[in-house]
């Protein structure tokens, strides 16, 4: 292979986030397969031995798979308690088995478990990004999962897909690698005959009639090729090219050879943790505006005030993601309030003067402040 044909978009990466996903890693029993684990981190440990050596973070999936088999579960249990469970057992297990791979290379690794709805939260989303920097400026190895045990169905990510292309955009990577059973995107079912790898993808249209589906054969992955295209979408439309591949790939992949399908960056970089409020989290109520408010928050960027809500709906507390509602229905942005739902029919329609004046400084504030809020639809 000449060398004109490597990917510019990996040779030039300085900062790589991997994804590897449960079918990757697990045994066709339900457990962790030692030799999957090592091969993949003998191809992380080759990129980062180059002399100019990207920063790779490892987004890895499979605590739920690899705490099936220890708690004599067969199969992934279909409700929340038992999945969790198998995660906590899962989780320990995984990360000392990459604590012992990764030490035959001198390398430490650091766990570092998240949550979708913490990450929108301003704070959290900085010490998110400031422990990942500072593992990567001390030559750690950050291995990223949900935190399974505490997320809830509602608020739960469920694949590491998203979660991966939210990792990438959050620790400012500029490539993506999602690792998988399958060597790439397929414009058909791969078990099906005829169908073939997609080389590239330039943009959304190139997806125009290809059958992706949801379910992986080997029954512990969780989103099939959905969830992979949709965080493709989400990294290349915020800057981020992504490689998707089979993990028996990855040394090719990160070698810059043209293995799996390269999805092309789409957009550019989009604001810090409005990603993960727009794509991770999940709303706890829903704000109705007038056409005013609609016009002051999607065209002309401004914050949301008292004066142009006129209903509430759901049980929120401030700081709580809410959508914000045209009068129509659609929804048209997503933002953090700043006021529990019990707080605001009160304050609907009247000035933040008036509202300062009659209760206190205090609530002078807007509902949602244009820095906690992203717009969804124009
Ligand atoms: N168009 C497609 N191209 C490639 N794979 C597909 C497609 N549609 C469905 N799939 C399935 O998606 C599976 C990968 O998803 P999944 O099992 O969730 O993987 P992981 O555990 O790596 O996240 C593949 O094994 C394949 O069977
Ligand atoms: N946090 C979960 C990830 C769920 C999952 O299976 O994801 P994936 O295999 O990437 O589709 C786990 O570690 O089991």
């Amino acid at each position: 292979m000449s060398e004109d044909s490597l990917r510019e978009e990996v040779l030039t990466a300085r900062r790589i986030v991997v994804k590897v996903g449960s079918s990757s890693l697990t045994t066709a029993a339900g457990g962790l397969d030692a030799d999957r684990v090592d091969a993949l981190v003998d191809a992380i440990a080759k990129v980062r031995s180059r002399p100019d050596a990207p920063e790779v973070v490892l987004v890895s999936s499979g605590a739920i798979a690899a705490g099936l088999a220890p708690l004599g579960l067969d199969g992934r249990p279909k409700d929340l308690a038992r999945q969790q469970a198998a995660a906590s057992v899962g989780q320990g297990l995984l990360v000392a088995r990459y604590t012992a791979s990764f030490a035959r290379y001198g390398i430490r690794v650091g766990q570092v478990l998240l949550t979708a709805e913490d990450a929108s939260r301003r704070a959290h989303y900085r010490n998110a990004y400031r422990t990942l920097d500072q593992l990567l400026a001390m030559g750690a190895m950050p291995i990223v999962n949900e935190n399974d045990t505490v997320a809830t169905a509602e608020i739960k990510f469920g694949d590491n897909d998203r979660l991966a292309a939210l990792v990438a955009h959050l620790v400012r990577a500029d490539l993506l690698v999602l690792l998988s059973d399958v060597d790439g995107l397929y414009d058909g079912d791969p078990a099906k005959p005829g169908t073939s790898r997609i080389a590239e993808v330039r943009g959304p249209h190139d997806l125009d009639g290809i059958e992706i589906g949801s379910a992986g054969k080997a029954g512990v992955g969780t989103g099939g090729m959905v969830t992979k295209v949709e965080a493709a979408r989400i990294a290349t439309g915020a800057g981020i090219p992504v490689v998707l591949t089979a993990a028996s790939h990855a040394t090719d992949a990160l070698a810059g050879r043209p293995t799996g399908t390269l999805f092309l960056r789409t957009g550019s970089r989009t604001s810090d943790r409005m990603l993960w409020l727009a794509h991770a989290s999940s709303p706890r109520g829903a704000l109705h505006l007038d056409a005013g408010a609609v016009e002051a928050v999607v065209s002309a960027g401004a914050s949301l005030l008292p004066a142009g809500v006129t209903k509430v709906d759901g049980e929120f507390a401030a700081g709580d993601p809410v959508d914000l509602l045209a009068e129509n229905g659609h929804i048209v942005a997503r933002g953090l309030v700043n006021f529990d739902a019990r707080e605001l029919p009160r304050l609907l329609g009247r000035s933040t003067r008036d509202l300062a004046q009659e209760f206190g400084a205090a609530y002078e504030r807007e509902v949602v402040h244009r820095d906690d809020l992203v717009v969804l639809r124009g």
